[in-house]
C-alpha cells in the first residue's frame, strides 16, 4: 500500500466508492501512468473526455490528481480530473480542427506544483529581465518562486551578479548552487520535504536536468555535453516525468514546461508589476500612453529615479508579448472560422454544381 498523501494528496471531496484517487505521473499518447493507493497503475481517459476534446484544458497532465475505475487487470480508466491548484498551460496553435478553435487554446503542461524554481546559469548571459519574465509566469501559475542561480563553480566571484539580482527583485528568495559541487544545494533543502512538489522553468542548458540528477542522487535525465541541432530524444533515459526524491518531495519534469510562452499572464502581471500600475491612476490624462504627455506620472517616476528604466521596460516588453499571443489567438480563432466557412460554401458550391442558388 501506498498513501498518496506522500505524492502530495489533499482529500477535498468524498471520493464515491469504486473510484481510486491517484496522481499521474507520466503521459504517454493516450496512455497514463498513475500513482495510487494500491501502487502505480496504466490508465485510459473515459470515452467523454474525448467528446469533449474542445476542452483541451480539461485533459489531464502530469500532476493532476485524478479518480479512476481500478482495474487489476488492464488499464484502469480515468473518470475525473480533481480541481488544480497550480498550473502552467502553454497556448496551443498546432493543427486541429477548426471547429474547435475557441476552445483549444490552452494546454496545461504540469499541475499542482508548490514551488517553482526558476533556473539561471551564472557562467551564461545572465539576464535579470528573463528571469521577470519566468516570474511573472510563476506568479501566475499559483506556485510559489524560488530563484536559482547555476553553476557557481564556473565563477570566481558570485557577489557582483548576485548583488544585481538581489537588488532588482528583492521580494523572492534567491541561491546561488552548483549541481556538480554541491554547493549551495542544502539551502534548498526547506523546499524539497516531503509531499512537496517543484518545478523547473529556465532556458535550454541551465542546469535543470543536472540538478534533477544531484537530488536525485542519480542520474535520471541524460545532461547534454554537446548542443545538438536536433532537439529529438534529448533525455532518454527516462521517459518518467515525476520524480520522487530520496527527500520525500517531487520534481516535474515534462517536455511542455521547455517551450511554455506567456498566455493570458495578465493577472502575473499585474503581481510582478503592481507598483507599476499604481502609478496609471496619478496620471493627468485616463488614456495616458505613459510616452509624452504632460502629467505623466510614469515619466515623474523614471526621471526622479523612484521606477528604475529598467523596471518600466521589462513591464513594456511583458506586456507586448503578452497582447501579441492574444492577438496571434485572436487571428487564428478568425481564420479558423473563416476556413471553416469557405470550406462550407465550396461543399454547397460543388453540390449545386457551380454558384449557390
Ligand atoms: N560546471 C558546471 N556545469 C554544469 C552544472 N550544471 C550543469 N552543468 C553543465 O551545463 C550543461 C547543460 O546542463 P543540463 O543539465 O543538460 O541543462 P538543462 O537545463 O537540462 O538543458 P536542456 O535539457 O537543454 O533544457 C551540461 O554540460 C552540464 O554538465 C554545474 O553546476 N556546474
Ligand atoms: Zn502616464
Amino acid at each position: 500500500m501506498i498513501n498518496l498523501k506522500a505524492y502530495g494528496y489533499i482529500e477535498t471531496e468524498a471520493i464515491p466508492d469504486g473510484w481510486l484517487p491517484g496522481r499521474i505521473t507520466e503521459i504517454q499518447r493516450e496512455r497514463f501512468m498513475v500513482m495510487t493507493g494500491q501502487g502505480e497503475v496504466t490508465a485510459v481517459l473515459k470515452g467523454s473526455f474525448y467528446h469533449h476534446a474542445a476542452l483541451r484544458a480539461e485533459f489531464p497532465c502530469v500532476g493532476d490528481f485524478v479518480l479512476l475505475h481500478y482495474s487489476d487487470a488492464g488499464d484502469s480508466l480515468i473518470v475525473k480530473v480533481l480541481p488544480r491548484r497550480s498550473k502552467f498551460s502553454r497556448a496551443d496553435y498546432a493543427g486541429h480542427a477548426a471547429g474547435y478553435a475557441k476552445t483549444i487554446l490552452e494546454q496545461v503542461v504540469a499541475s499542482n506544483f508548490d514551488t517553482v524554481f526558476i533556473l539561471s546559469s551564472l557562467n551564461g548571459d545572465l539576464s535579470v529581465n528573463r528571469m521577470l519574465r519566468y516570474l511573472t509566469q510563476a506568479r501566475q501559475s499559483g506556485g510559489t518562486p524560488v530563484i536559482i542561480l547555476t553553476k557557481a563553480d564556473l565563477i570566481t566571484d558570485v557577489h557582483p551578479m548576485l548583488a544585481e539580482v538581489k537588488r532588482r527583485i528583492s521580494d523572492v528568495p534567491v541561491h546561488v548552487i552548483s549541481s556538480h559541487t554541491g554547493m549551495g544545494m542544502s539551502e534548498l533543502h526547506p523546499y524539497l520535504t516531503p509531499g512537496q512538489t517543484v518545478v523547473f522553468l529556465g532556458m535550454s542548458g541551465v542546469g535543470k536536468s543536472s540538478l534533477l540528477n544531484a537530488l536525485m542522487e542519480q542520474d535520471v535525465m541524460k545532461v547534454q555535453a554537446i548542443r545538438e541541432q536536433d532537439s529529438r530524444g534529448r533525455h532518454t533515459t527516462t521517459h518518467r516525468q515525476l520524480f520522487m526524491l530520496p527527500s520525500g518531495a517531487m520534481v516535474m519534469d515534462t517536455p511542455g514546461m521547455r517551450e511554455l510562452g506567456l498566455f493570458h499572464a495578465e493577472e502575473g502581471i499585474r503581481a510582478s508589476f503592481a507598483d507599476v500600475e499604481e502609478l496609471f491612476a496619478q496620471c493627468r490624462f485616463t488614456d495616458c500612453c505613459h510616452q509624452t504627455e504632460p502629467g505623466c506620472a510614469v515619466l515623474a517616476a523614471i526621471n526622479d529615479g523612484s521606477l528604475p528604466s529598467e523596471r518600466w521596460e521589462s513591464y513594456v516588453s511583458q506586456q507586448q508579448e503578452n497582447r501579441f499571443v492574444q492577438h496571434r489567438t485572436c487571428y487564428l480563432i478568425d481564420k479558423r472560422a473563416k476556413d471553416k466557412t469557405n470550406a462550407m460554401w465550396n461543399k454547397q458550391k460543388k453540390k449545386n454544381g457551380g454558384w449557390k442558388k
